[in-house]
C-alpha cells in the first residue's frame, strides 16, 4: 500500500507494545510521522536513543496534532492518562488503547474524552512476558488477532474512523475482529487472564513447598513448569491491573475452573483412568484445534518470534 494510514500517530507509554507499535508503524509506512511520550524520562531518554520517533517531555505537545493517539499504558492508568490528554485533542481525531481488559477501559476513557474525537478502543493479543521500549519489535502484532470494541451505533463519521483504524492495524499485519467489550472480557478471561493467575499461583507454590528446595525446582524445571515461569515473569503492574480491572469475569471463570479441578483431584484419587483419559483427550483435540487455524505459527506463537533481549 502506498500513503500512510494516519499522517501522525501519538504514542502514550513506550513500553513494550508502544515501541513495537513505533517500530511497526515505521516499518510499514502506516503513520508518516510518530510521537512519543512516556511519563518516564528514563523511557523517553530509551525511546530517543532507539530512534523510536520523535520522543517529547510534552504530553500535550505529543498529542495536539496528532490523527490518532494510542494509549499504552497499564489499564489502570488509563483513566488518568485519558484525563490529562483530554484538552489536547485535535477535533476528528482517534483515540484509541492497547489495554487488556476492556469494559473498564472504555468506562476509563468515556469519561474524559471530549465529544469532537472518535473513542475506539482496543487490544492487541499479542504480547511477550517481557516489558519496556528495548523488548518491544515490529513484527509483534504480524498474524495477531486486533480485537475492536466501537462504541455501538454511532453516526457514519464514526464507523470511517473505525474502518481507518482497523486499516492501520492491518497495515501493521494484524487480523482486525470487532466485538463488544463485555464479551472481549469473558473471553479474555478464560484464554489469557486465567492462564496468568495460574501460572502465577504454581510459581510461588513451588517457592513455597518446604518438601522440595528451591534450588531443585530450578535445577529439574521440566517443560511444563518452565512454561509456566515464563508467563509469571510478566509484568507485576500490568497484571495487577488486569485482575482488578476484570473481576467479575476472572472471578466466574475461576469458579467453573476450580470445580474442574476438583473433579481432577476426584478422579485421581479414586483412581479413575477412564475420567483423566477423557479430559487429557479432548484437551488435546483443542490444541490440534488452535494449529489448524494457524493460530500456533512462529509468527503468531506469542514471544517465541521475540529477539532475545534482556530489558
Ligand atoms: N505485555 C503484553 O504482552 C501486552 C500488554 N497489553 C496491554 O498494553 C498496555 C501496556 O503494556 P506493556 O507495553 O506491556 O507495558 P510496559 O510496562 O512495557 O510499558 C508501559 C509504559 O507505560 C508507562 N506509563 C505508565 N503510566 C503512565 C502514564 N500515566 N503516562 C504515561 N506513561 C505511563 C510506563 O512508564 C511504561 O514505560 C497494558 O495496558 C497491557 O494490558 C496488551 C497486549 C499484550
Ligand atoms: O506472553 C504471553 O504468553 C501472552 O499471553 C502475551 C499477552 C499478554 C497480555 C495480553 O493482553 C495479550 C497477550
Amino acid at each position: 500500500m502506498t500513503g500512510a494510514t494516519f499522517e501522525e500517530i501519538a504514542i502514550v507509554g513506550i513500553g513494550l507494545i508502544g515501541s513495537s507499535l513505533a517500530r511497526a508503524a515505521k516499518e510499514t509506512g502506516a503513520a508518516s510521522k510518530v510521537s512519543l511520550y512516556d511519563r518516564s524520562e528514563a523511557v523517553r531518554d530509551t525511546a530517543s536513543s532507539l530512534g523510536l520517533g520523535d520522543v517529547s517531555d510534552s504530553l500535550a505537545e505529543t498529542c495536539r496534532s496528532a490523527d490518532c493517539v494510542l494509549l499504552c499504558v497499564p489499564v489502570g492508568a488509563i483513566e488518568e492518562t485519558m484525563r490529562d490528554i483530554a484538552p489536547h485533542l485535535k477535533p476528528g481525531a482517534i483515540m484509541t488503547d492497547v489495554g487488556s481488559v476492556k469494559e473498564s477501559a472504555l468506562n476509563a476513557m468515556q469519561a474524559h474524552c471530549p465529544a469532537h474525537v472518535h473513542l475506539i478502543p482496543g487490544h492487541p493479543i499479542a504480547g511477550t512476558e517481557k516489558s519496556g521500549p528495548k523488548a518491544g519489535f515490529a513484527s509483534l502484532f504480524r498474524g495477531a488477532w486486533h480485537i475492536l470494541t466501537p462504541i455501538p451505533q454511532q453516526d457514519e463519521a464514526y464507523n470511517g474512523a473505525v474502518d481507518r483504524l482497523a486499516a492501520f492495524w492491518e497495515r501493521l499485519g494484524a487480523r482486525v475482529e470487532i466485538m463488544d467489550a463485555a464479551r472481549h472480557d469473558r473471553v479474555l478471561a478464560i484464554t489469557s487472564h486465567l492462564p496468568h493467575l495460574i501460572a502465577y499461583n504454581i510459581v510461588s507454590t513451588a517457592y513455597d513447598m518446604e518438601s522440595v528446595g528451591e534450588g531443585e525446582v530450578v535445577k529439574y524445571s521440566a517443560g511444563g513448569f518452565r512454561d509456566f515461569t515464563r508467563i509469571a515473569a510478566s509484568d507485576p503492574t500490568m497484571w495487577r491491573d488486569v485482575f482488578l480491572n476484570n473481576k467479575d469475569a476472572v472471578l466466574e471463570t475461576l469458579g467453573r475452573f476450580s470445580e474442574d479441578l476438583a473433579a481432577l483431584q476426584r478422579a485421581i484419587r479414586w483412581g479413575d483412568g477412564d475420567m483423566l483419559m477423557r479430559e487429557f483427550e479432548r484437551a488435546r483435540g483443542i490444541r490440534k484445534a488452535i494449529i489448524e487455524a494457524g493460530q500456533d505459527t512462529d509468527e503468531t506463537n506469542f514471544g517465541r518470534n521475540a529477539p532475545d533481549k534482556k530489558d
